[in-house]
């Protein structure tokens, strides 16, 4: 089933902030993500979606039908949020099951469902452990369970892996993946983790002052990100602001950079962006002649295990590059091809 934002506009009374125009579709099965800098509204665009929160204006669509009158429970969605605590004095499985008792599933019935449910996400040894009892991502994996079990048109997660340490986040995504994978269930995924967005959803939606600025395929929003904000937020960057000199030729304070310049004219100004890792590091002194040919002295050089993270100082500006080479590296060569133009920053 669809979940749908309409031209959805929300603002807290008494402050400008909230959500405007908001619109997004997260199809049957799809899991999207959204992300955004801490205040940029993911958190308000789920209980809009969730039902706790009303909209001033638009529409929200669960399937076909509009359910912006619609309360919460109404709404069938499971939601994982990061403080929705599990009950403290219910042990797994009567946790996983209030869902259902609040629905009036007799005790049977939903104490068999709600261990199925415990069985599909890793947990069926522990139906009967209290939550003080099971580690942060035992209780997760039972929130989640809790979720899941009254088969919900839609999913909403809020940070669902914060309080997790790392090697747990990692796994836990993966099993959060794997299960809305199994149920087919169309899942909106709030998260600070720009990594974890990239590796498990199908898109991911950039948020900005309220406003969805972005929204496509993981590679997409990595490879053609429509301003710095997004290309900031999505994995490391190097943005130099810069003018174009002409057809073919930014300046900027790394030097003069040759790319792509389209229908932008001399003077324009732009924002060259380039990924570390399509940087290539160049075994020979730079050619003055060739622009994006570049020297430079090495600020930081860091080993990542699969990556060495250079930083170079150059000019005024600094490149930072991604290599698997083991070499000293002080020259480098932006290929043309790769370089994108952005707009400047407001
Ligand atoms: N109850 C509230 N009353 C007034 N303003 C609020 C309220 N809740 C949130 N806001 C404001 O609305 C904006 C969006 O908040 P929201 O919690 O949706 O952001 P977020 O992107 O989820 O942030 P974070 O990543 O920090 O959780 C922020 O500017 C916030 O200060």
């Amino acid at each position: 089933m669809t979940m749908a934002f309409e031209s959805i506009n929300y603002t807290y009374p008494g402050s400008g902030t909230g959500v405007h125009d908001l619109s997004m579709t997260v199809g049957p099965g799809e899991l999207v993500a959204l992300i955004g800098a801490s205040g940029s509204g993911k958190t308000t665009a789920l209980k809009l979606l969730a039902g706790f929160t009303r909209p001033q204006a638009g529409l929200i669509r669960i399937g076909d039908r509009d359910v912006t009158e619609v309360t919460a429970e109404e709404r069938r969605l499971g939601v994982v949020f990061q403080n929705y605590a599990l009950f403290p004095h219910l042990c797994a499985w009567e946790n996983v099951a209030f869902p259902l008792r609040v629905r009036g599933v007799p005790h049977p019935i939903r104490r068999a469902q709600a261990i199925q449910m415990l069985e599909r996400v890793g947990m069926g040894a522990r139906v009967g452990s209290m939550p003080h009892m099971l580690s942060g991502g035992q209780q997760q994996r039972v929130a989640l369970a809790r979720a899941l079990v009254f088969d919900p048109k839609g999913l909403l997660l809020d940070e669902p892996l914060s309080a997790l340490d790392a090697a747990l986040r990692v796994e836990m995504r993966d099993e959060i993946l794997r299960v809305q994978r199994q149920s087919g269930i169309a899942t909106l995924l709030v998260t600070h983790d720009q990594e974890e967005a990239l590796s498990v959803a199908d898109r991911v939606a950039v948020m900005r002052e309220g406003r969805i600025v972005q929204i496509g395929t993981p590679r997409v929003l990595y490879d053609t990100p429509v301003d710095a904000y997004v290309a900031g937020f999505v994995g490391q960057s190097n943005l130099w602001p810069g003018i174009v000199e002409r057809e073919g030729l930014v300046g900027t304070s790394v030097g003069p950079i040759a790319c792509v310049t389209g229908t932008r004219t001399r003077g324009d100004a732009v924002i060259v962006f380039v990924r570390p890792e399509w940087i290539e590091p160049l075994a020979r002194s730079p050619r003055a002649e060739v622009a994006g040919e570049i020297a430079g002295e090495t600020l930081s050089d860091r080993f990542l295990g699969p990556v060495r993270r250079i930083d170079l100082a150059v000019g005024t500006g600094m490149v930072r590059l991604e290599t698997h080479l083991r070499t000293p590296v002080s020259a480098v060569r932006i290929p043309p091809e790769r370089v994108r133009l952005l707009p400047p920053l407001e």
